[in-house]
């Protein structure tokens, strides 16, 4: 069954069009990734499926109805970027309250034990640091058991235990079968995640594949050496890093780099050709989308 989708959704905000017939389908049990760069439109694209704002044209339906309509929108758990909680509330006031408006909410002591919030039952969310506030919020987006959730970075700011803790909260939801779309910056969350990627770039879908396929459609490959020296100009060469005494190329045909490297007359040492982190194909992507876009 198809819990969200979005067809041909276009959504402009005066001259920016953030989001070009834009078309996503999230079946029941999937957990998809949404990566792009800032701006990308992917808080547009989530606020368009959780009905927080209308497309100007295409559809979007959430759980079969529409994403406005409070009836369906009791079948979704959804984590803003920013969320406002009300400061003079406790946290386990705030886990009840919410939890008030659905069914059969997860009780607010199993609920605070997933997230890692147990130890802060008792204190007032304004009192809560910024990290602590954003797991109360996204433990709020499960509290209804939801058919689906929708969350929009949600580890923003947060440390790297508090970020695995989370996984691992939303690794447990969908093992039980929940759906989730989420986003984010952290390249290495959608790969600890999801199967599934859908790469957003200028408001358009530029890749919806698996995350291994994502990575084999680019093709990027990270041709590695130390040398002495200025690093040398070589052709089809998509990004250069220097780190720890080494120079790092990310080229499509590692072949045709290698070959080109050798002719150089280079005294290169250690050479190592890898296959790039999904960070780097993405980088490619979008960078040859930009490209695109300039010519
Ligand atoms: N309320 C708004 N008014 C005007 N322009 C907006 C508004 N919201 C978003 N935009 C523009 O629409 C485009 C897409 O923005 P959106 O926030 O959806 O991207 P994003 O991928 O979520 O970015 P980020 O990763 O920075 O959160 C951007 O160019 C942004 O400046």
């Amino acid at each position: 069954m198809i819990l969200a989708e979005a067809i041909e959704v276009t959504r402009r905000y005066g001259d920016v069009t953030a989001l070009d017939r834009v078309s996503l389908r999230v079946t029941e049990g999937e957990l998809v990734g949404l990566l792009g760069p800032n701006g990308a439109g992917k808080t547009t694209l989530a606020s368009l499926l959780t009905g927080v704002r209308r497309p100007d044209s295409g559809t979007v339906t959430l759980c079969g109805g529409d994403p406005r309509d409070p009836r369906t929108r009791r079948t979704l758990g959804v984590t803003p970027q920013e969320t406002g909680l009300p400061a003079t509330l406790r946290v386990g006031e705030v886990v009840d309250f919410v939890g008030a408006h659905y069914p059969d909410p997860v009780p607010r002591a199993e609920l605070l034990d997933q997230f890692g919030l147990t130890d802060l039952v008792r204190r007032q969310t304004g009192g809560l640091s910024g990290g602590q506030k954003r797991r109360l919020a996204i433990a709020l987006a499960f509290v209804g058991r939801p058919r689906v959730v929708v969350l929009d970075e949600p580890t923003t700011g947060l440390d790297v235990q508090a970020r695995r803790g989370l996984w691992d909260a939303i690794k447990a939801y969908h093992a039980g079968g929940g759906t989730v779309l989420l986003s984010s910056h952290y390249l290495e969350e959608i790969e600890a995640l999801a199967d599934r990627v859908v790469v957003l770039g200028h408001g358009r879908v530029l890749a919806d594949d698996t995350v291994t396929a994502v990575r084999g459609m680019v093709g990027v490959r990270r041709v590695s050496f130390a040398h002495d020296g200025e690093p040398p100009a070589l052709p089809g060469v998509v990004a250069t890093e220097l780190r720890e005494g080494r120079t790092h190329l990310l080229t499509p045909d590692s072949d045709q780099l290698v070959r080109a490297l050798v002719a150089s007359g280079v005294d290169f040492r250690d050479l190592e050709v890898a296959p790039t982190s999904l960070e780097e194909a993405f980088l490619a992507i979008t960078q040859s989308e930009t490209l695109a876009t300039a010519a």
